[in-house]
């Protein structure tokens, strides 16, 4: 009898949702809005869930057609959620160029049971004060500071290829993920980890598992809620397995850190991300040791993933075209002296062939290939439809770098875009690898210098020869533009 009596409520609460979300899509402005959007047509109630319930890989590919069949603009609907995708450098500035749409869209809500709402997910004035406390942390003058540790450890990955480079091509996924995690450990965070690759092996592992859960639930709404039934799946119970993986790797971080912390702050005295949480904790600012585990998390996440899928495919592109490569060893020979001397920043900031080619990698091949925010007002996009509030705005910047308006050729791998004349009046909201405006990404500067410490070491050791192609690697839908068999490279040693 109590039975029935569940099951019957839950037939009743599961008509009324549909009546209810039947009744906003066809009278409430939001939708009368949505509808005017060109855009797939999709079904009653369930919208265009169908047309994206597939493969990570599929989907990769499914966005990639809808975009260009609907260029500059589509929409997209199920239950009581709708937005739209955009690619035109004047809509995505409305977007990113105001502060009153600085809340991310709801997808990264799947973030939260890792990254709690740390500096990528939070919002409003939690943000705005994380920002003001971490800002500082990427200041020039520690930047500096990180270039030897970035060198140690592009040296000690220069060892790990050479052990490897005399049998067949290198998958460079794993190598790379080891040196980046090293390194955001030993600068953001002051600890040496302990460079066994098992370990950055599990954590490399539980991100994977995770960011598969992701775009697997991005498309099914009825596992949005992580406690109803997400949890009871399999992959819920693999999710939540990851997760602590996760943690557990930021908690010793941070309790590695606070046993040799000693709060010297001085006024003026410059400091590493994870000291700069824990003096602000000391001194009684409005962050706890949750605070902190979720900048820990997130900058971990973030100072990491981002940087290795950059450098998988600068070393895609550069096995690809020697020429290129060669004059990038030709400039670091000239200045450096010799191209095996360890650089120093300034070293790093006059590679300016090296930045262009960076750039023109990040631009074929950036690392966050999509973006998302809840818009907090009507805009008016460049094509003339209004989109409404709340409506999730969602920029693909993989489809915005390839704009053969702004970039002529957009498949055809070209530093010379980047020569300051080809570039000064280029749209400014059309090239974006670390996004723009007032959310931007807080360690691109970070990023740049790793990269670039990263190539001298590689390319001051090794000739790149390919042995995956460009088109044979499969990219997929992620949270980064993650290549879903790793992108293969042949290192010969330099005579
Ligand atoms: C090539 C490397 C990188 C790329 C392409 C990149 C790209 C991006 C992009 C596109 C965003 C905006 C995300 C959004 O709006 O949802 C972002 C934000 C962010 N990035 Fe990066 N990133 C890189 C490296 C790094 C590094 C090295 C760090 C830390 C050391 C970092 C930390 C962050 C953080 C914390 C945010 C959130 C900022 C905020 O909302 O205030 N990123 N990044």
């Amino acid at each position: 009898m109590i039975l029935f009596s569940v099951f019957l409520l839950f037939v009743v609460i599961a008509v009324a949702s549909l009546i209810y979300i039947w009744w906003i899509q066809n009278f409430s402005r939001f939708f009368t809005l949505l509808r005017k959007i060109p855009g797939p047509p999709g079904y009653p109630i369930i919208g265009n869930l169908l047309e994206f319930i597939a493969t990570p890989e599929e989907m990769f590919k499914i966005d990639r057609k809808l975009l260009r069949q609907y260029y500059p603009l589509y929409k997209e609907w199920t239950l009581n959620y709708g937005g739209v995708n955009m690619i035109h450098p004047d809509d995505v500035e409305l977007v990113l160029s105001s502060s009153k749409h600085n809340e991310k869209s709801m997808v990264y809500n799947f973030l939260h049971s890792w990254l709690g709402t740390g500096l990528l997910t939070s919002t409003g004035a939690k943000w705005q004060t994380r920002r003001k406390i971490l800002t500082p942390a990427f200041h020039f003058t520690i930047l500096q500071q990180f270039v030897p540790v970035f060198n140690e450890g592009a040296a000690k990955l220069v060892e790990e290829l050479k052990r490897r480079c005399d049998g067949d091509a290198v998958d460079v996924v794993g190598p790379i993920t080891q040196f980046t995690l090293l390194s955001i450990a030993e600068t953001s965070m002051g600890i040496k980890l302990d460079d066994s690759p098992r370990d950055c092996t599990d954590y490399q592992n539980a991100i994977y598992t995770f960011g598969y859960a992701l775009t697997y639930r991005m498309v099914r709404p009825w596992l949005y809620n992580d406690s109803v039934f997400f949890n009871l799946t399999s992959l819920g119970k693999f999710t939540r397995k990851s997760i602590q993986t996760l943690h557990d790797f930021s908690r010793r971080v941070i309790t590695e850190r606070e046993k040799n912390f000693t709060d010297s702050s001085k006024p003026n005295k410059r400091m590493a991300m994870l000291d700069l949480l824990l003096s602000a904790k000391h001194n009684g600012a409005d962050i706890d040791d949750d605070g902190i585990a979720e900048e820990v998390d997130t900058f971990m996440f973030e100072g990491h993933d981002t940087t290795t899928i950059a450098i998988t495919y600068v070393l895609l592109l550069l096995a690809n075209h020697p020429t290129t490569q060669q004059e990038i060893y030709d400039e670091m020979t000239a200045v450096l002296g010799t191209a095996t001397k360890t650089p120093t920043y300034s070293d790093l900031k006059e590679l300016s062939f090296m930045e262009r080619c960076l750039k023109e990698c990040l631009r074929l091949y950036p690392s966050v290939p999509f973006i998302a925010r809840r818009l907090d007002e009507d805009i008016t996009t460049s094509s003339g439809y209004v989109v409404p509030k709340n409506a999730m705005a969602q920029i693909h910047i993989y489809d915005l770098h390839r704009n053969p308006e702004y970039f002529p050729d957009p498949e055809k791998f070209d530093p010379d875009r980047f020569l300051p004349e080809n570039a000064k009046n280029r749209h400014p909201f059309v090239y974006l690898p670390f996004s723009a405006g007032p959310r931007n990404c807080i360690g691109q500067r970070f990023a740049m210098l790793e990269l670039k410490a990263a190539l001298c070491a590689i390319l001051g050791n090794f000739v790149l020869e390919a042995a995956d192609k460009r088109e044979d690697i499969v990219m997929i839908t992620e949270m980064v533009l993650r290549p879903k068999n790793g992108v293969r490279v042949n290192f010969r040693l330099r005579k």
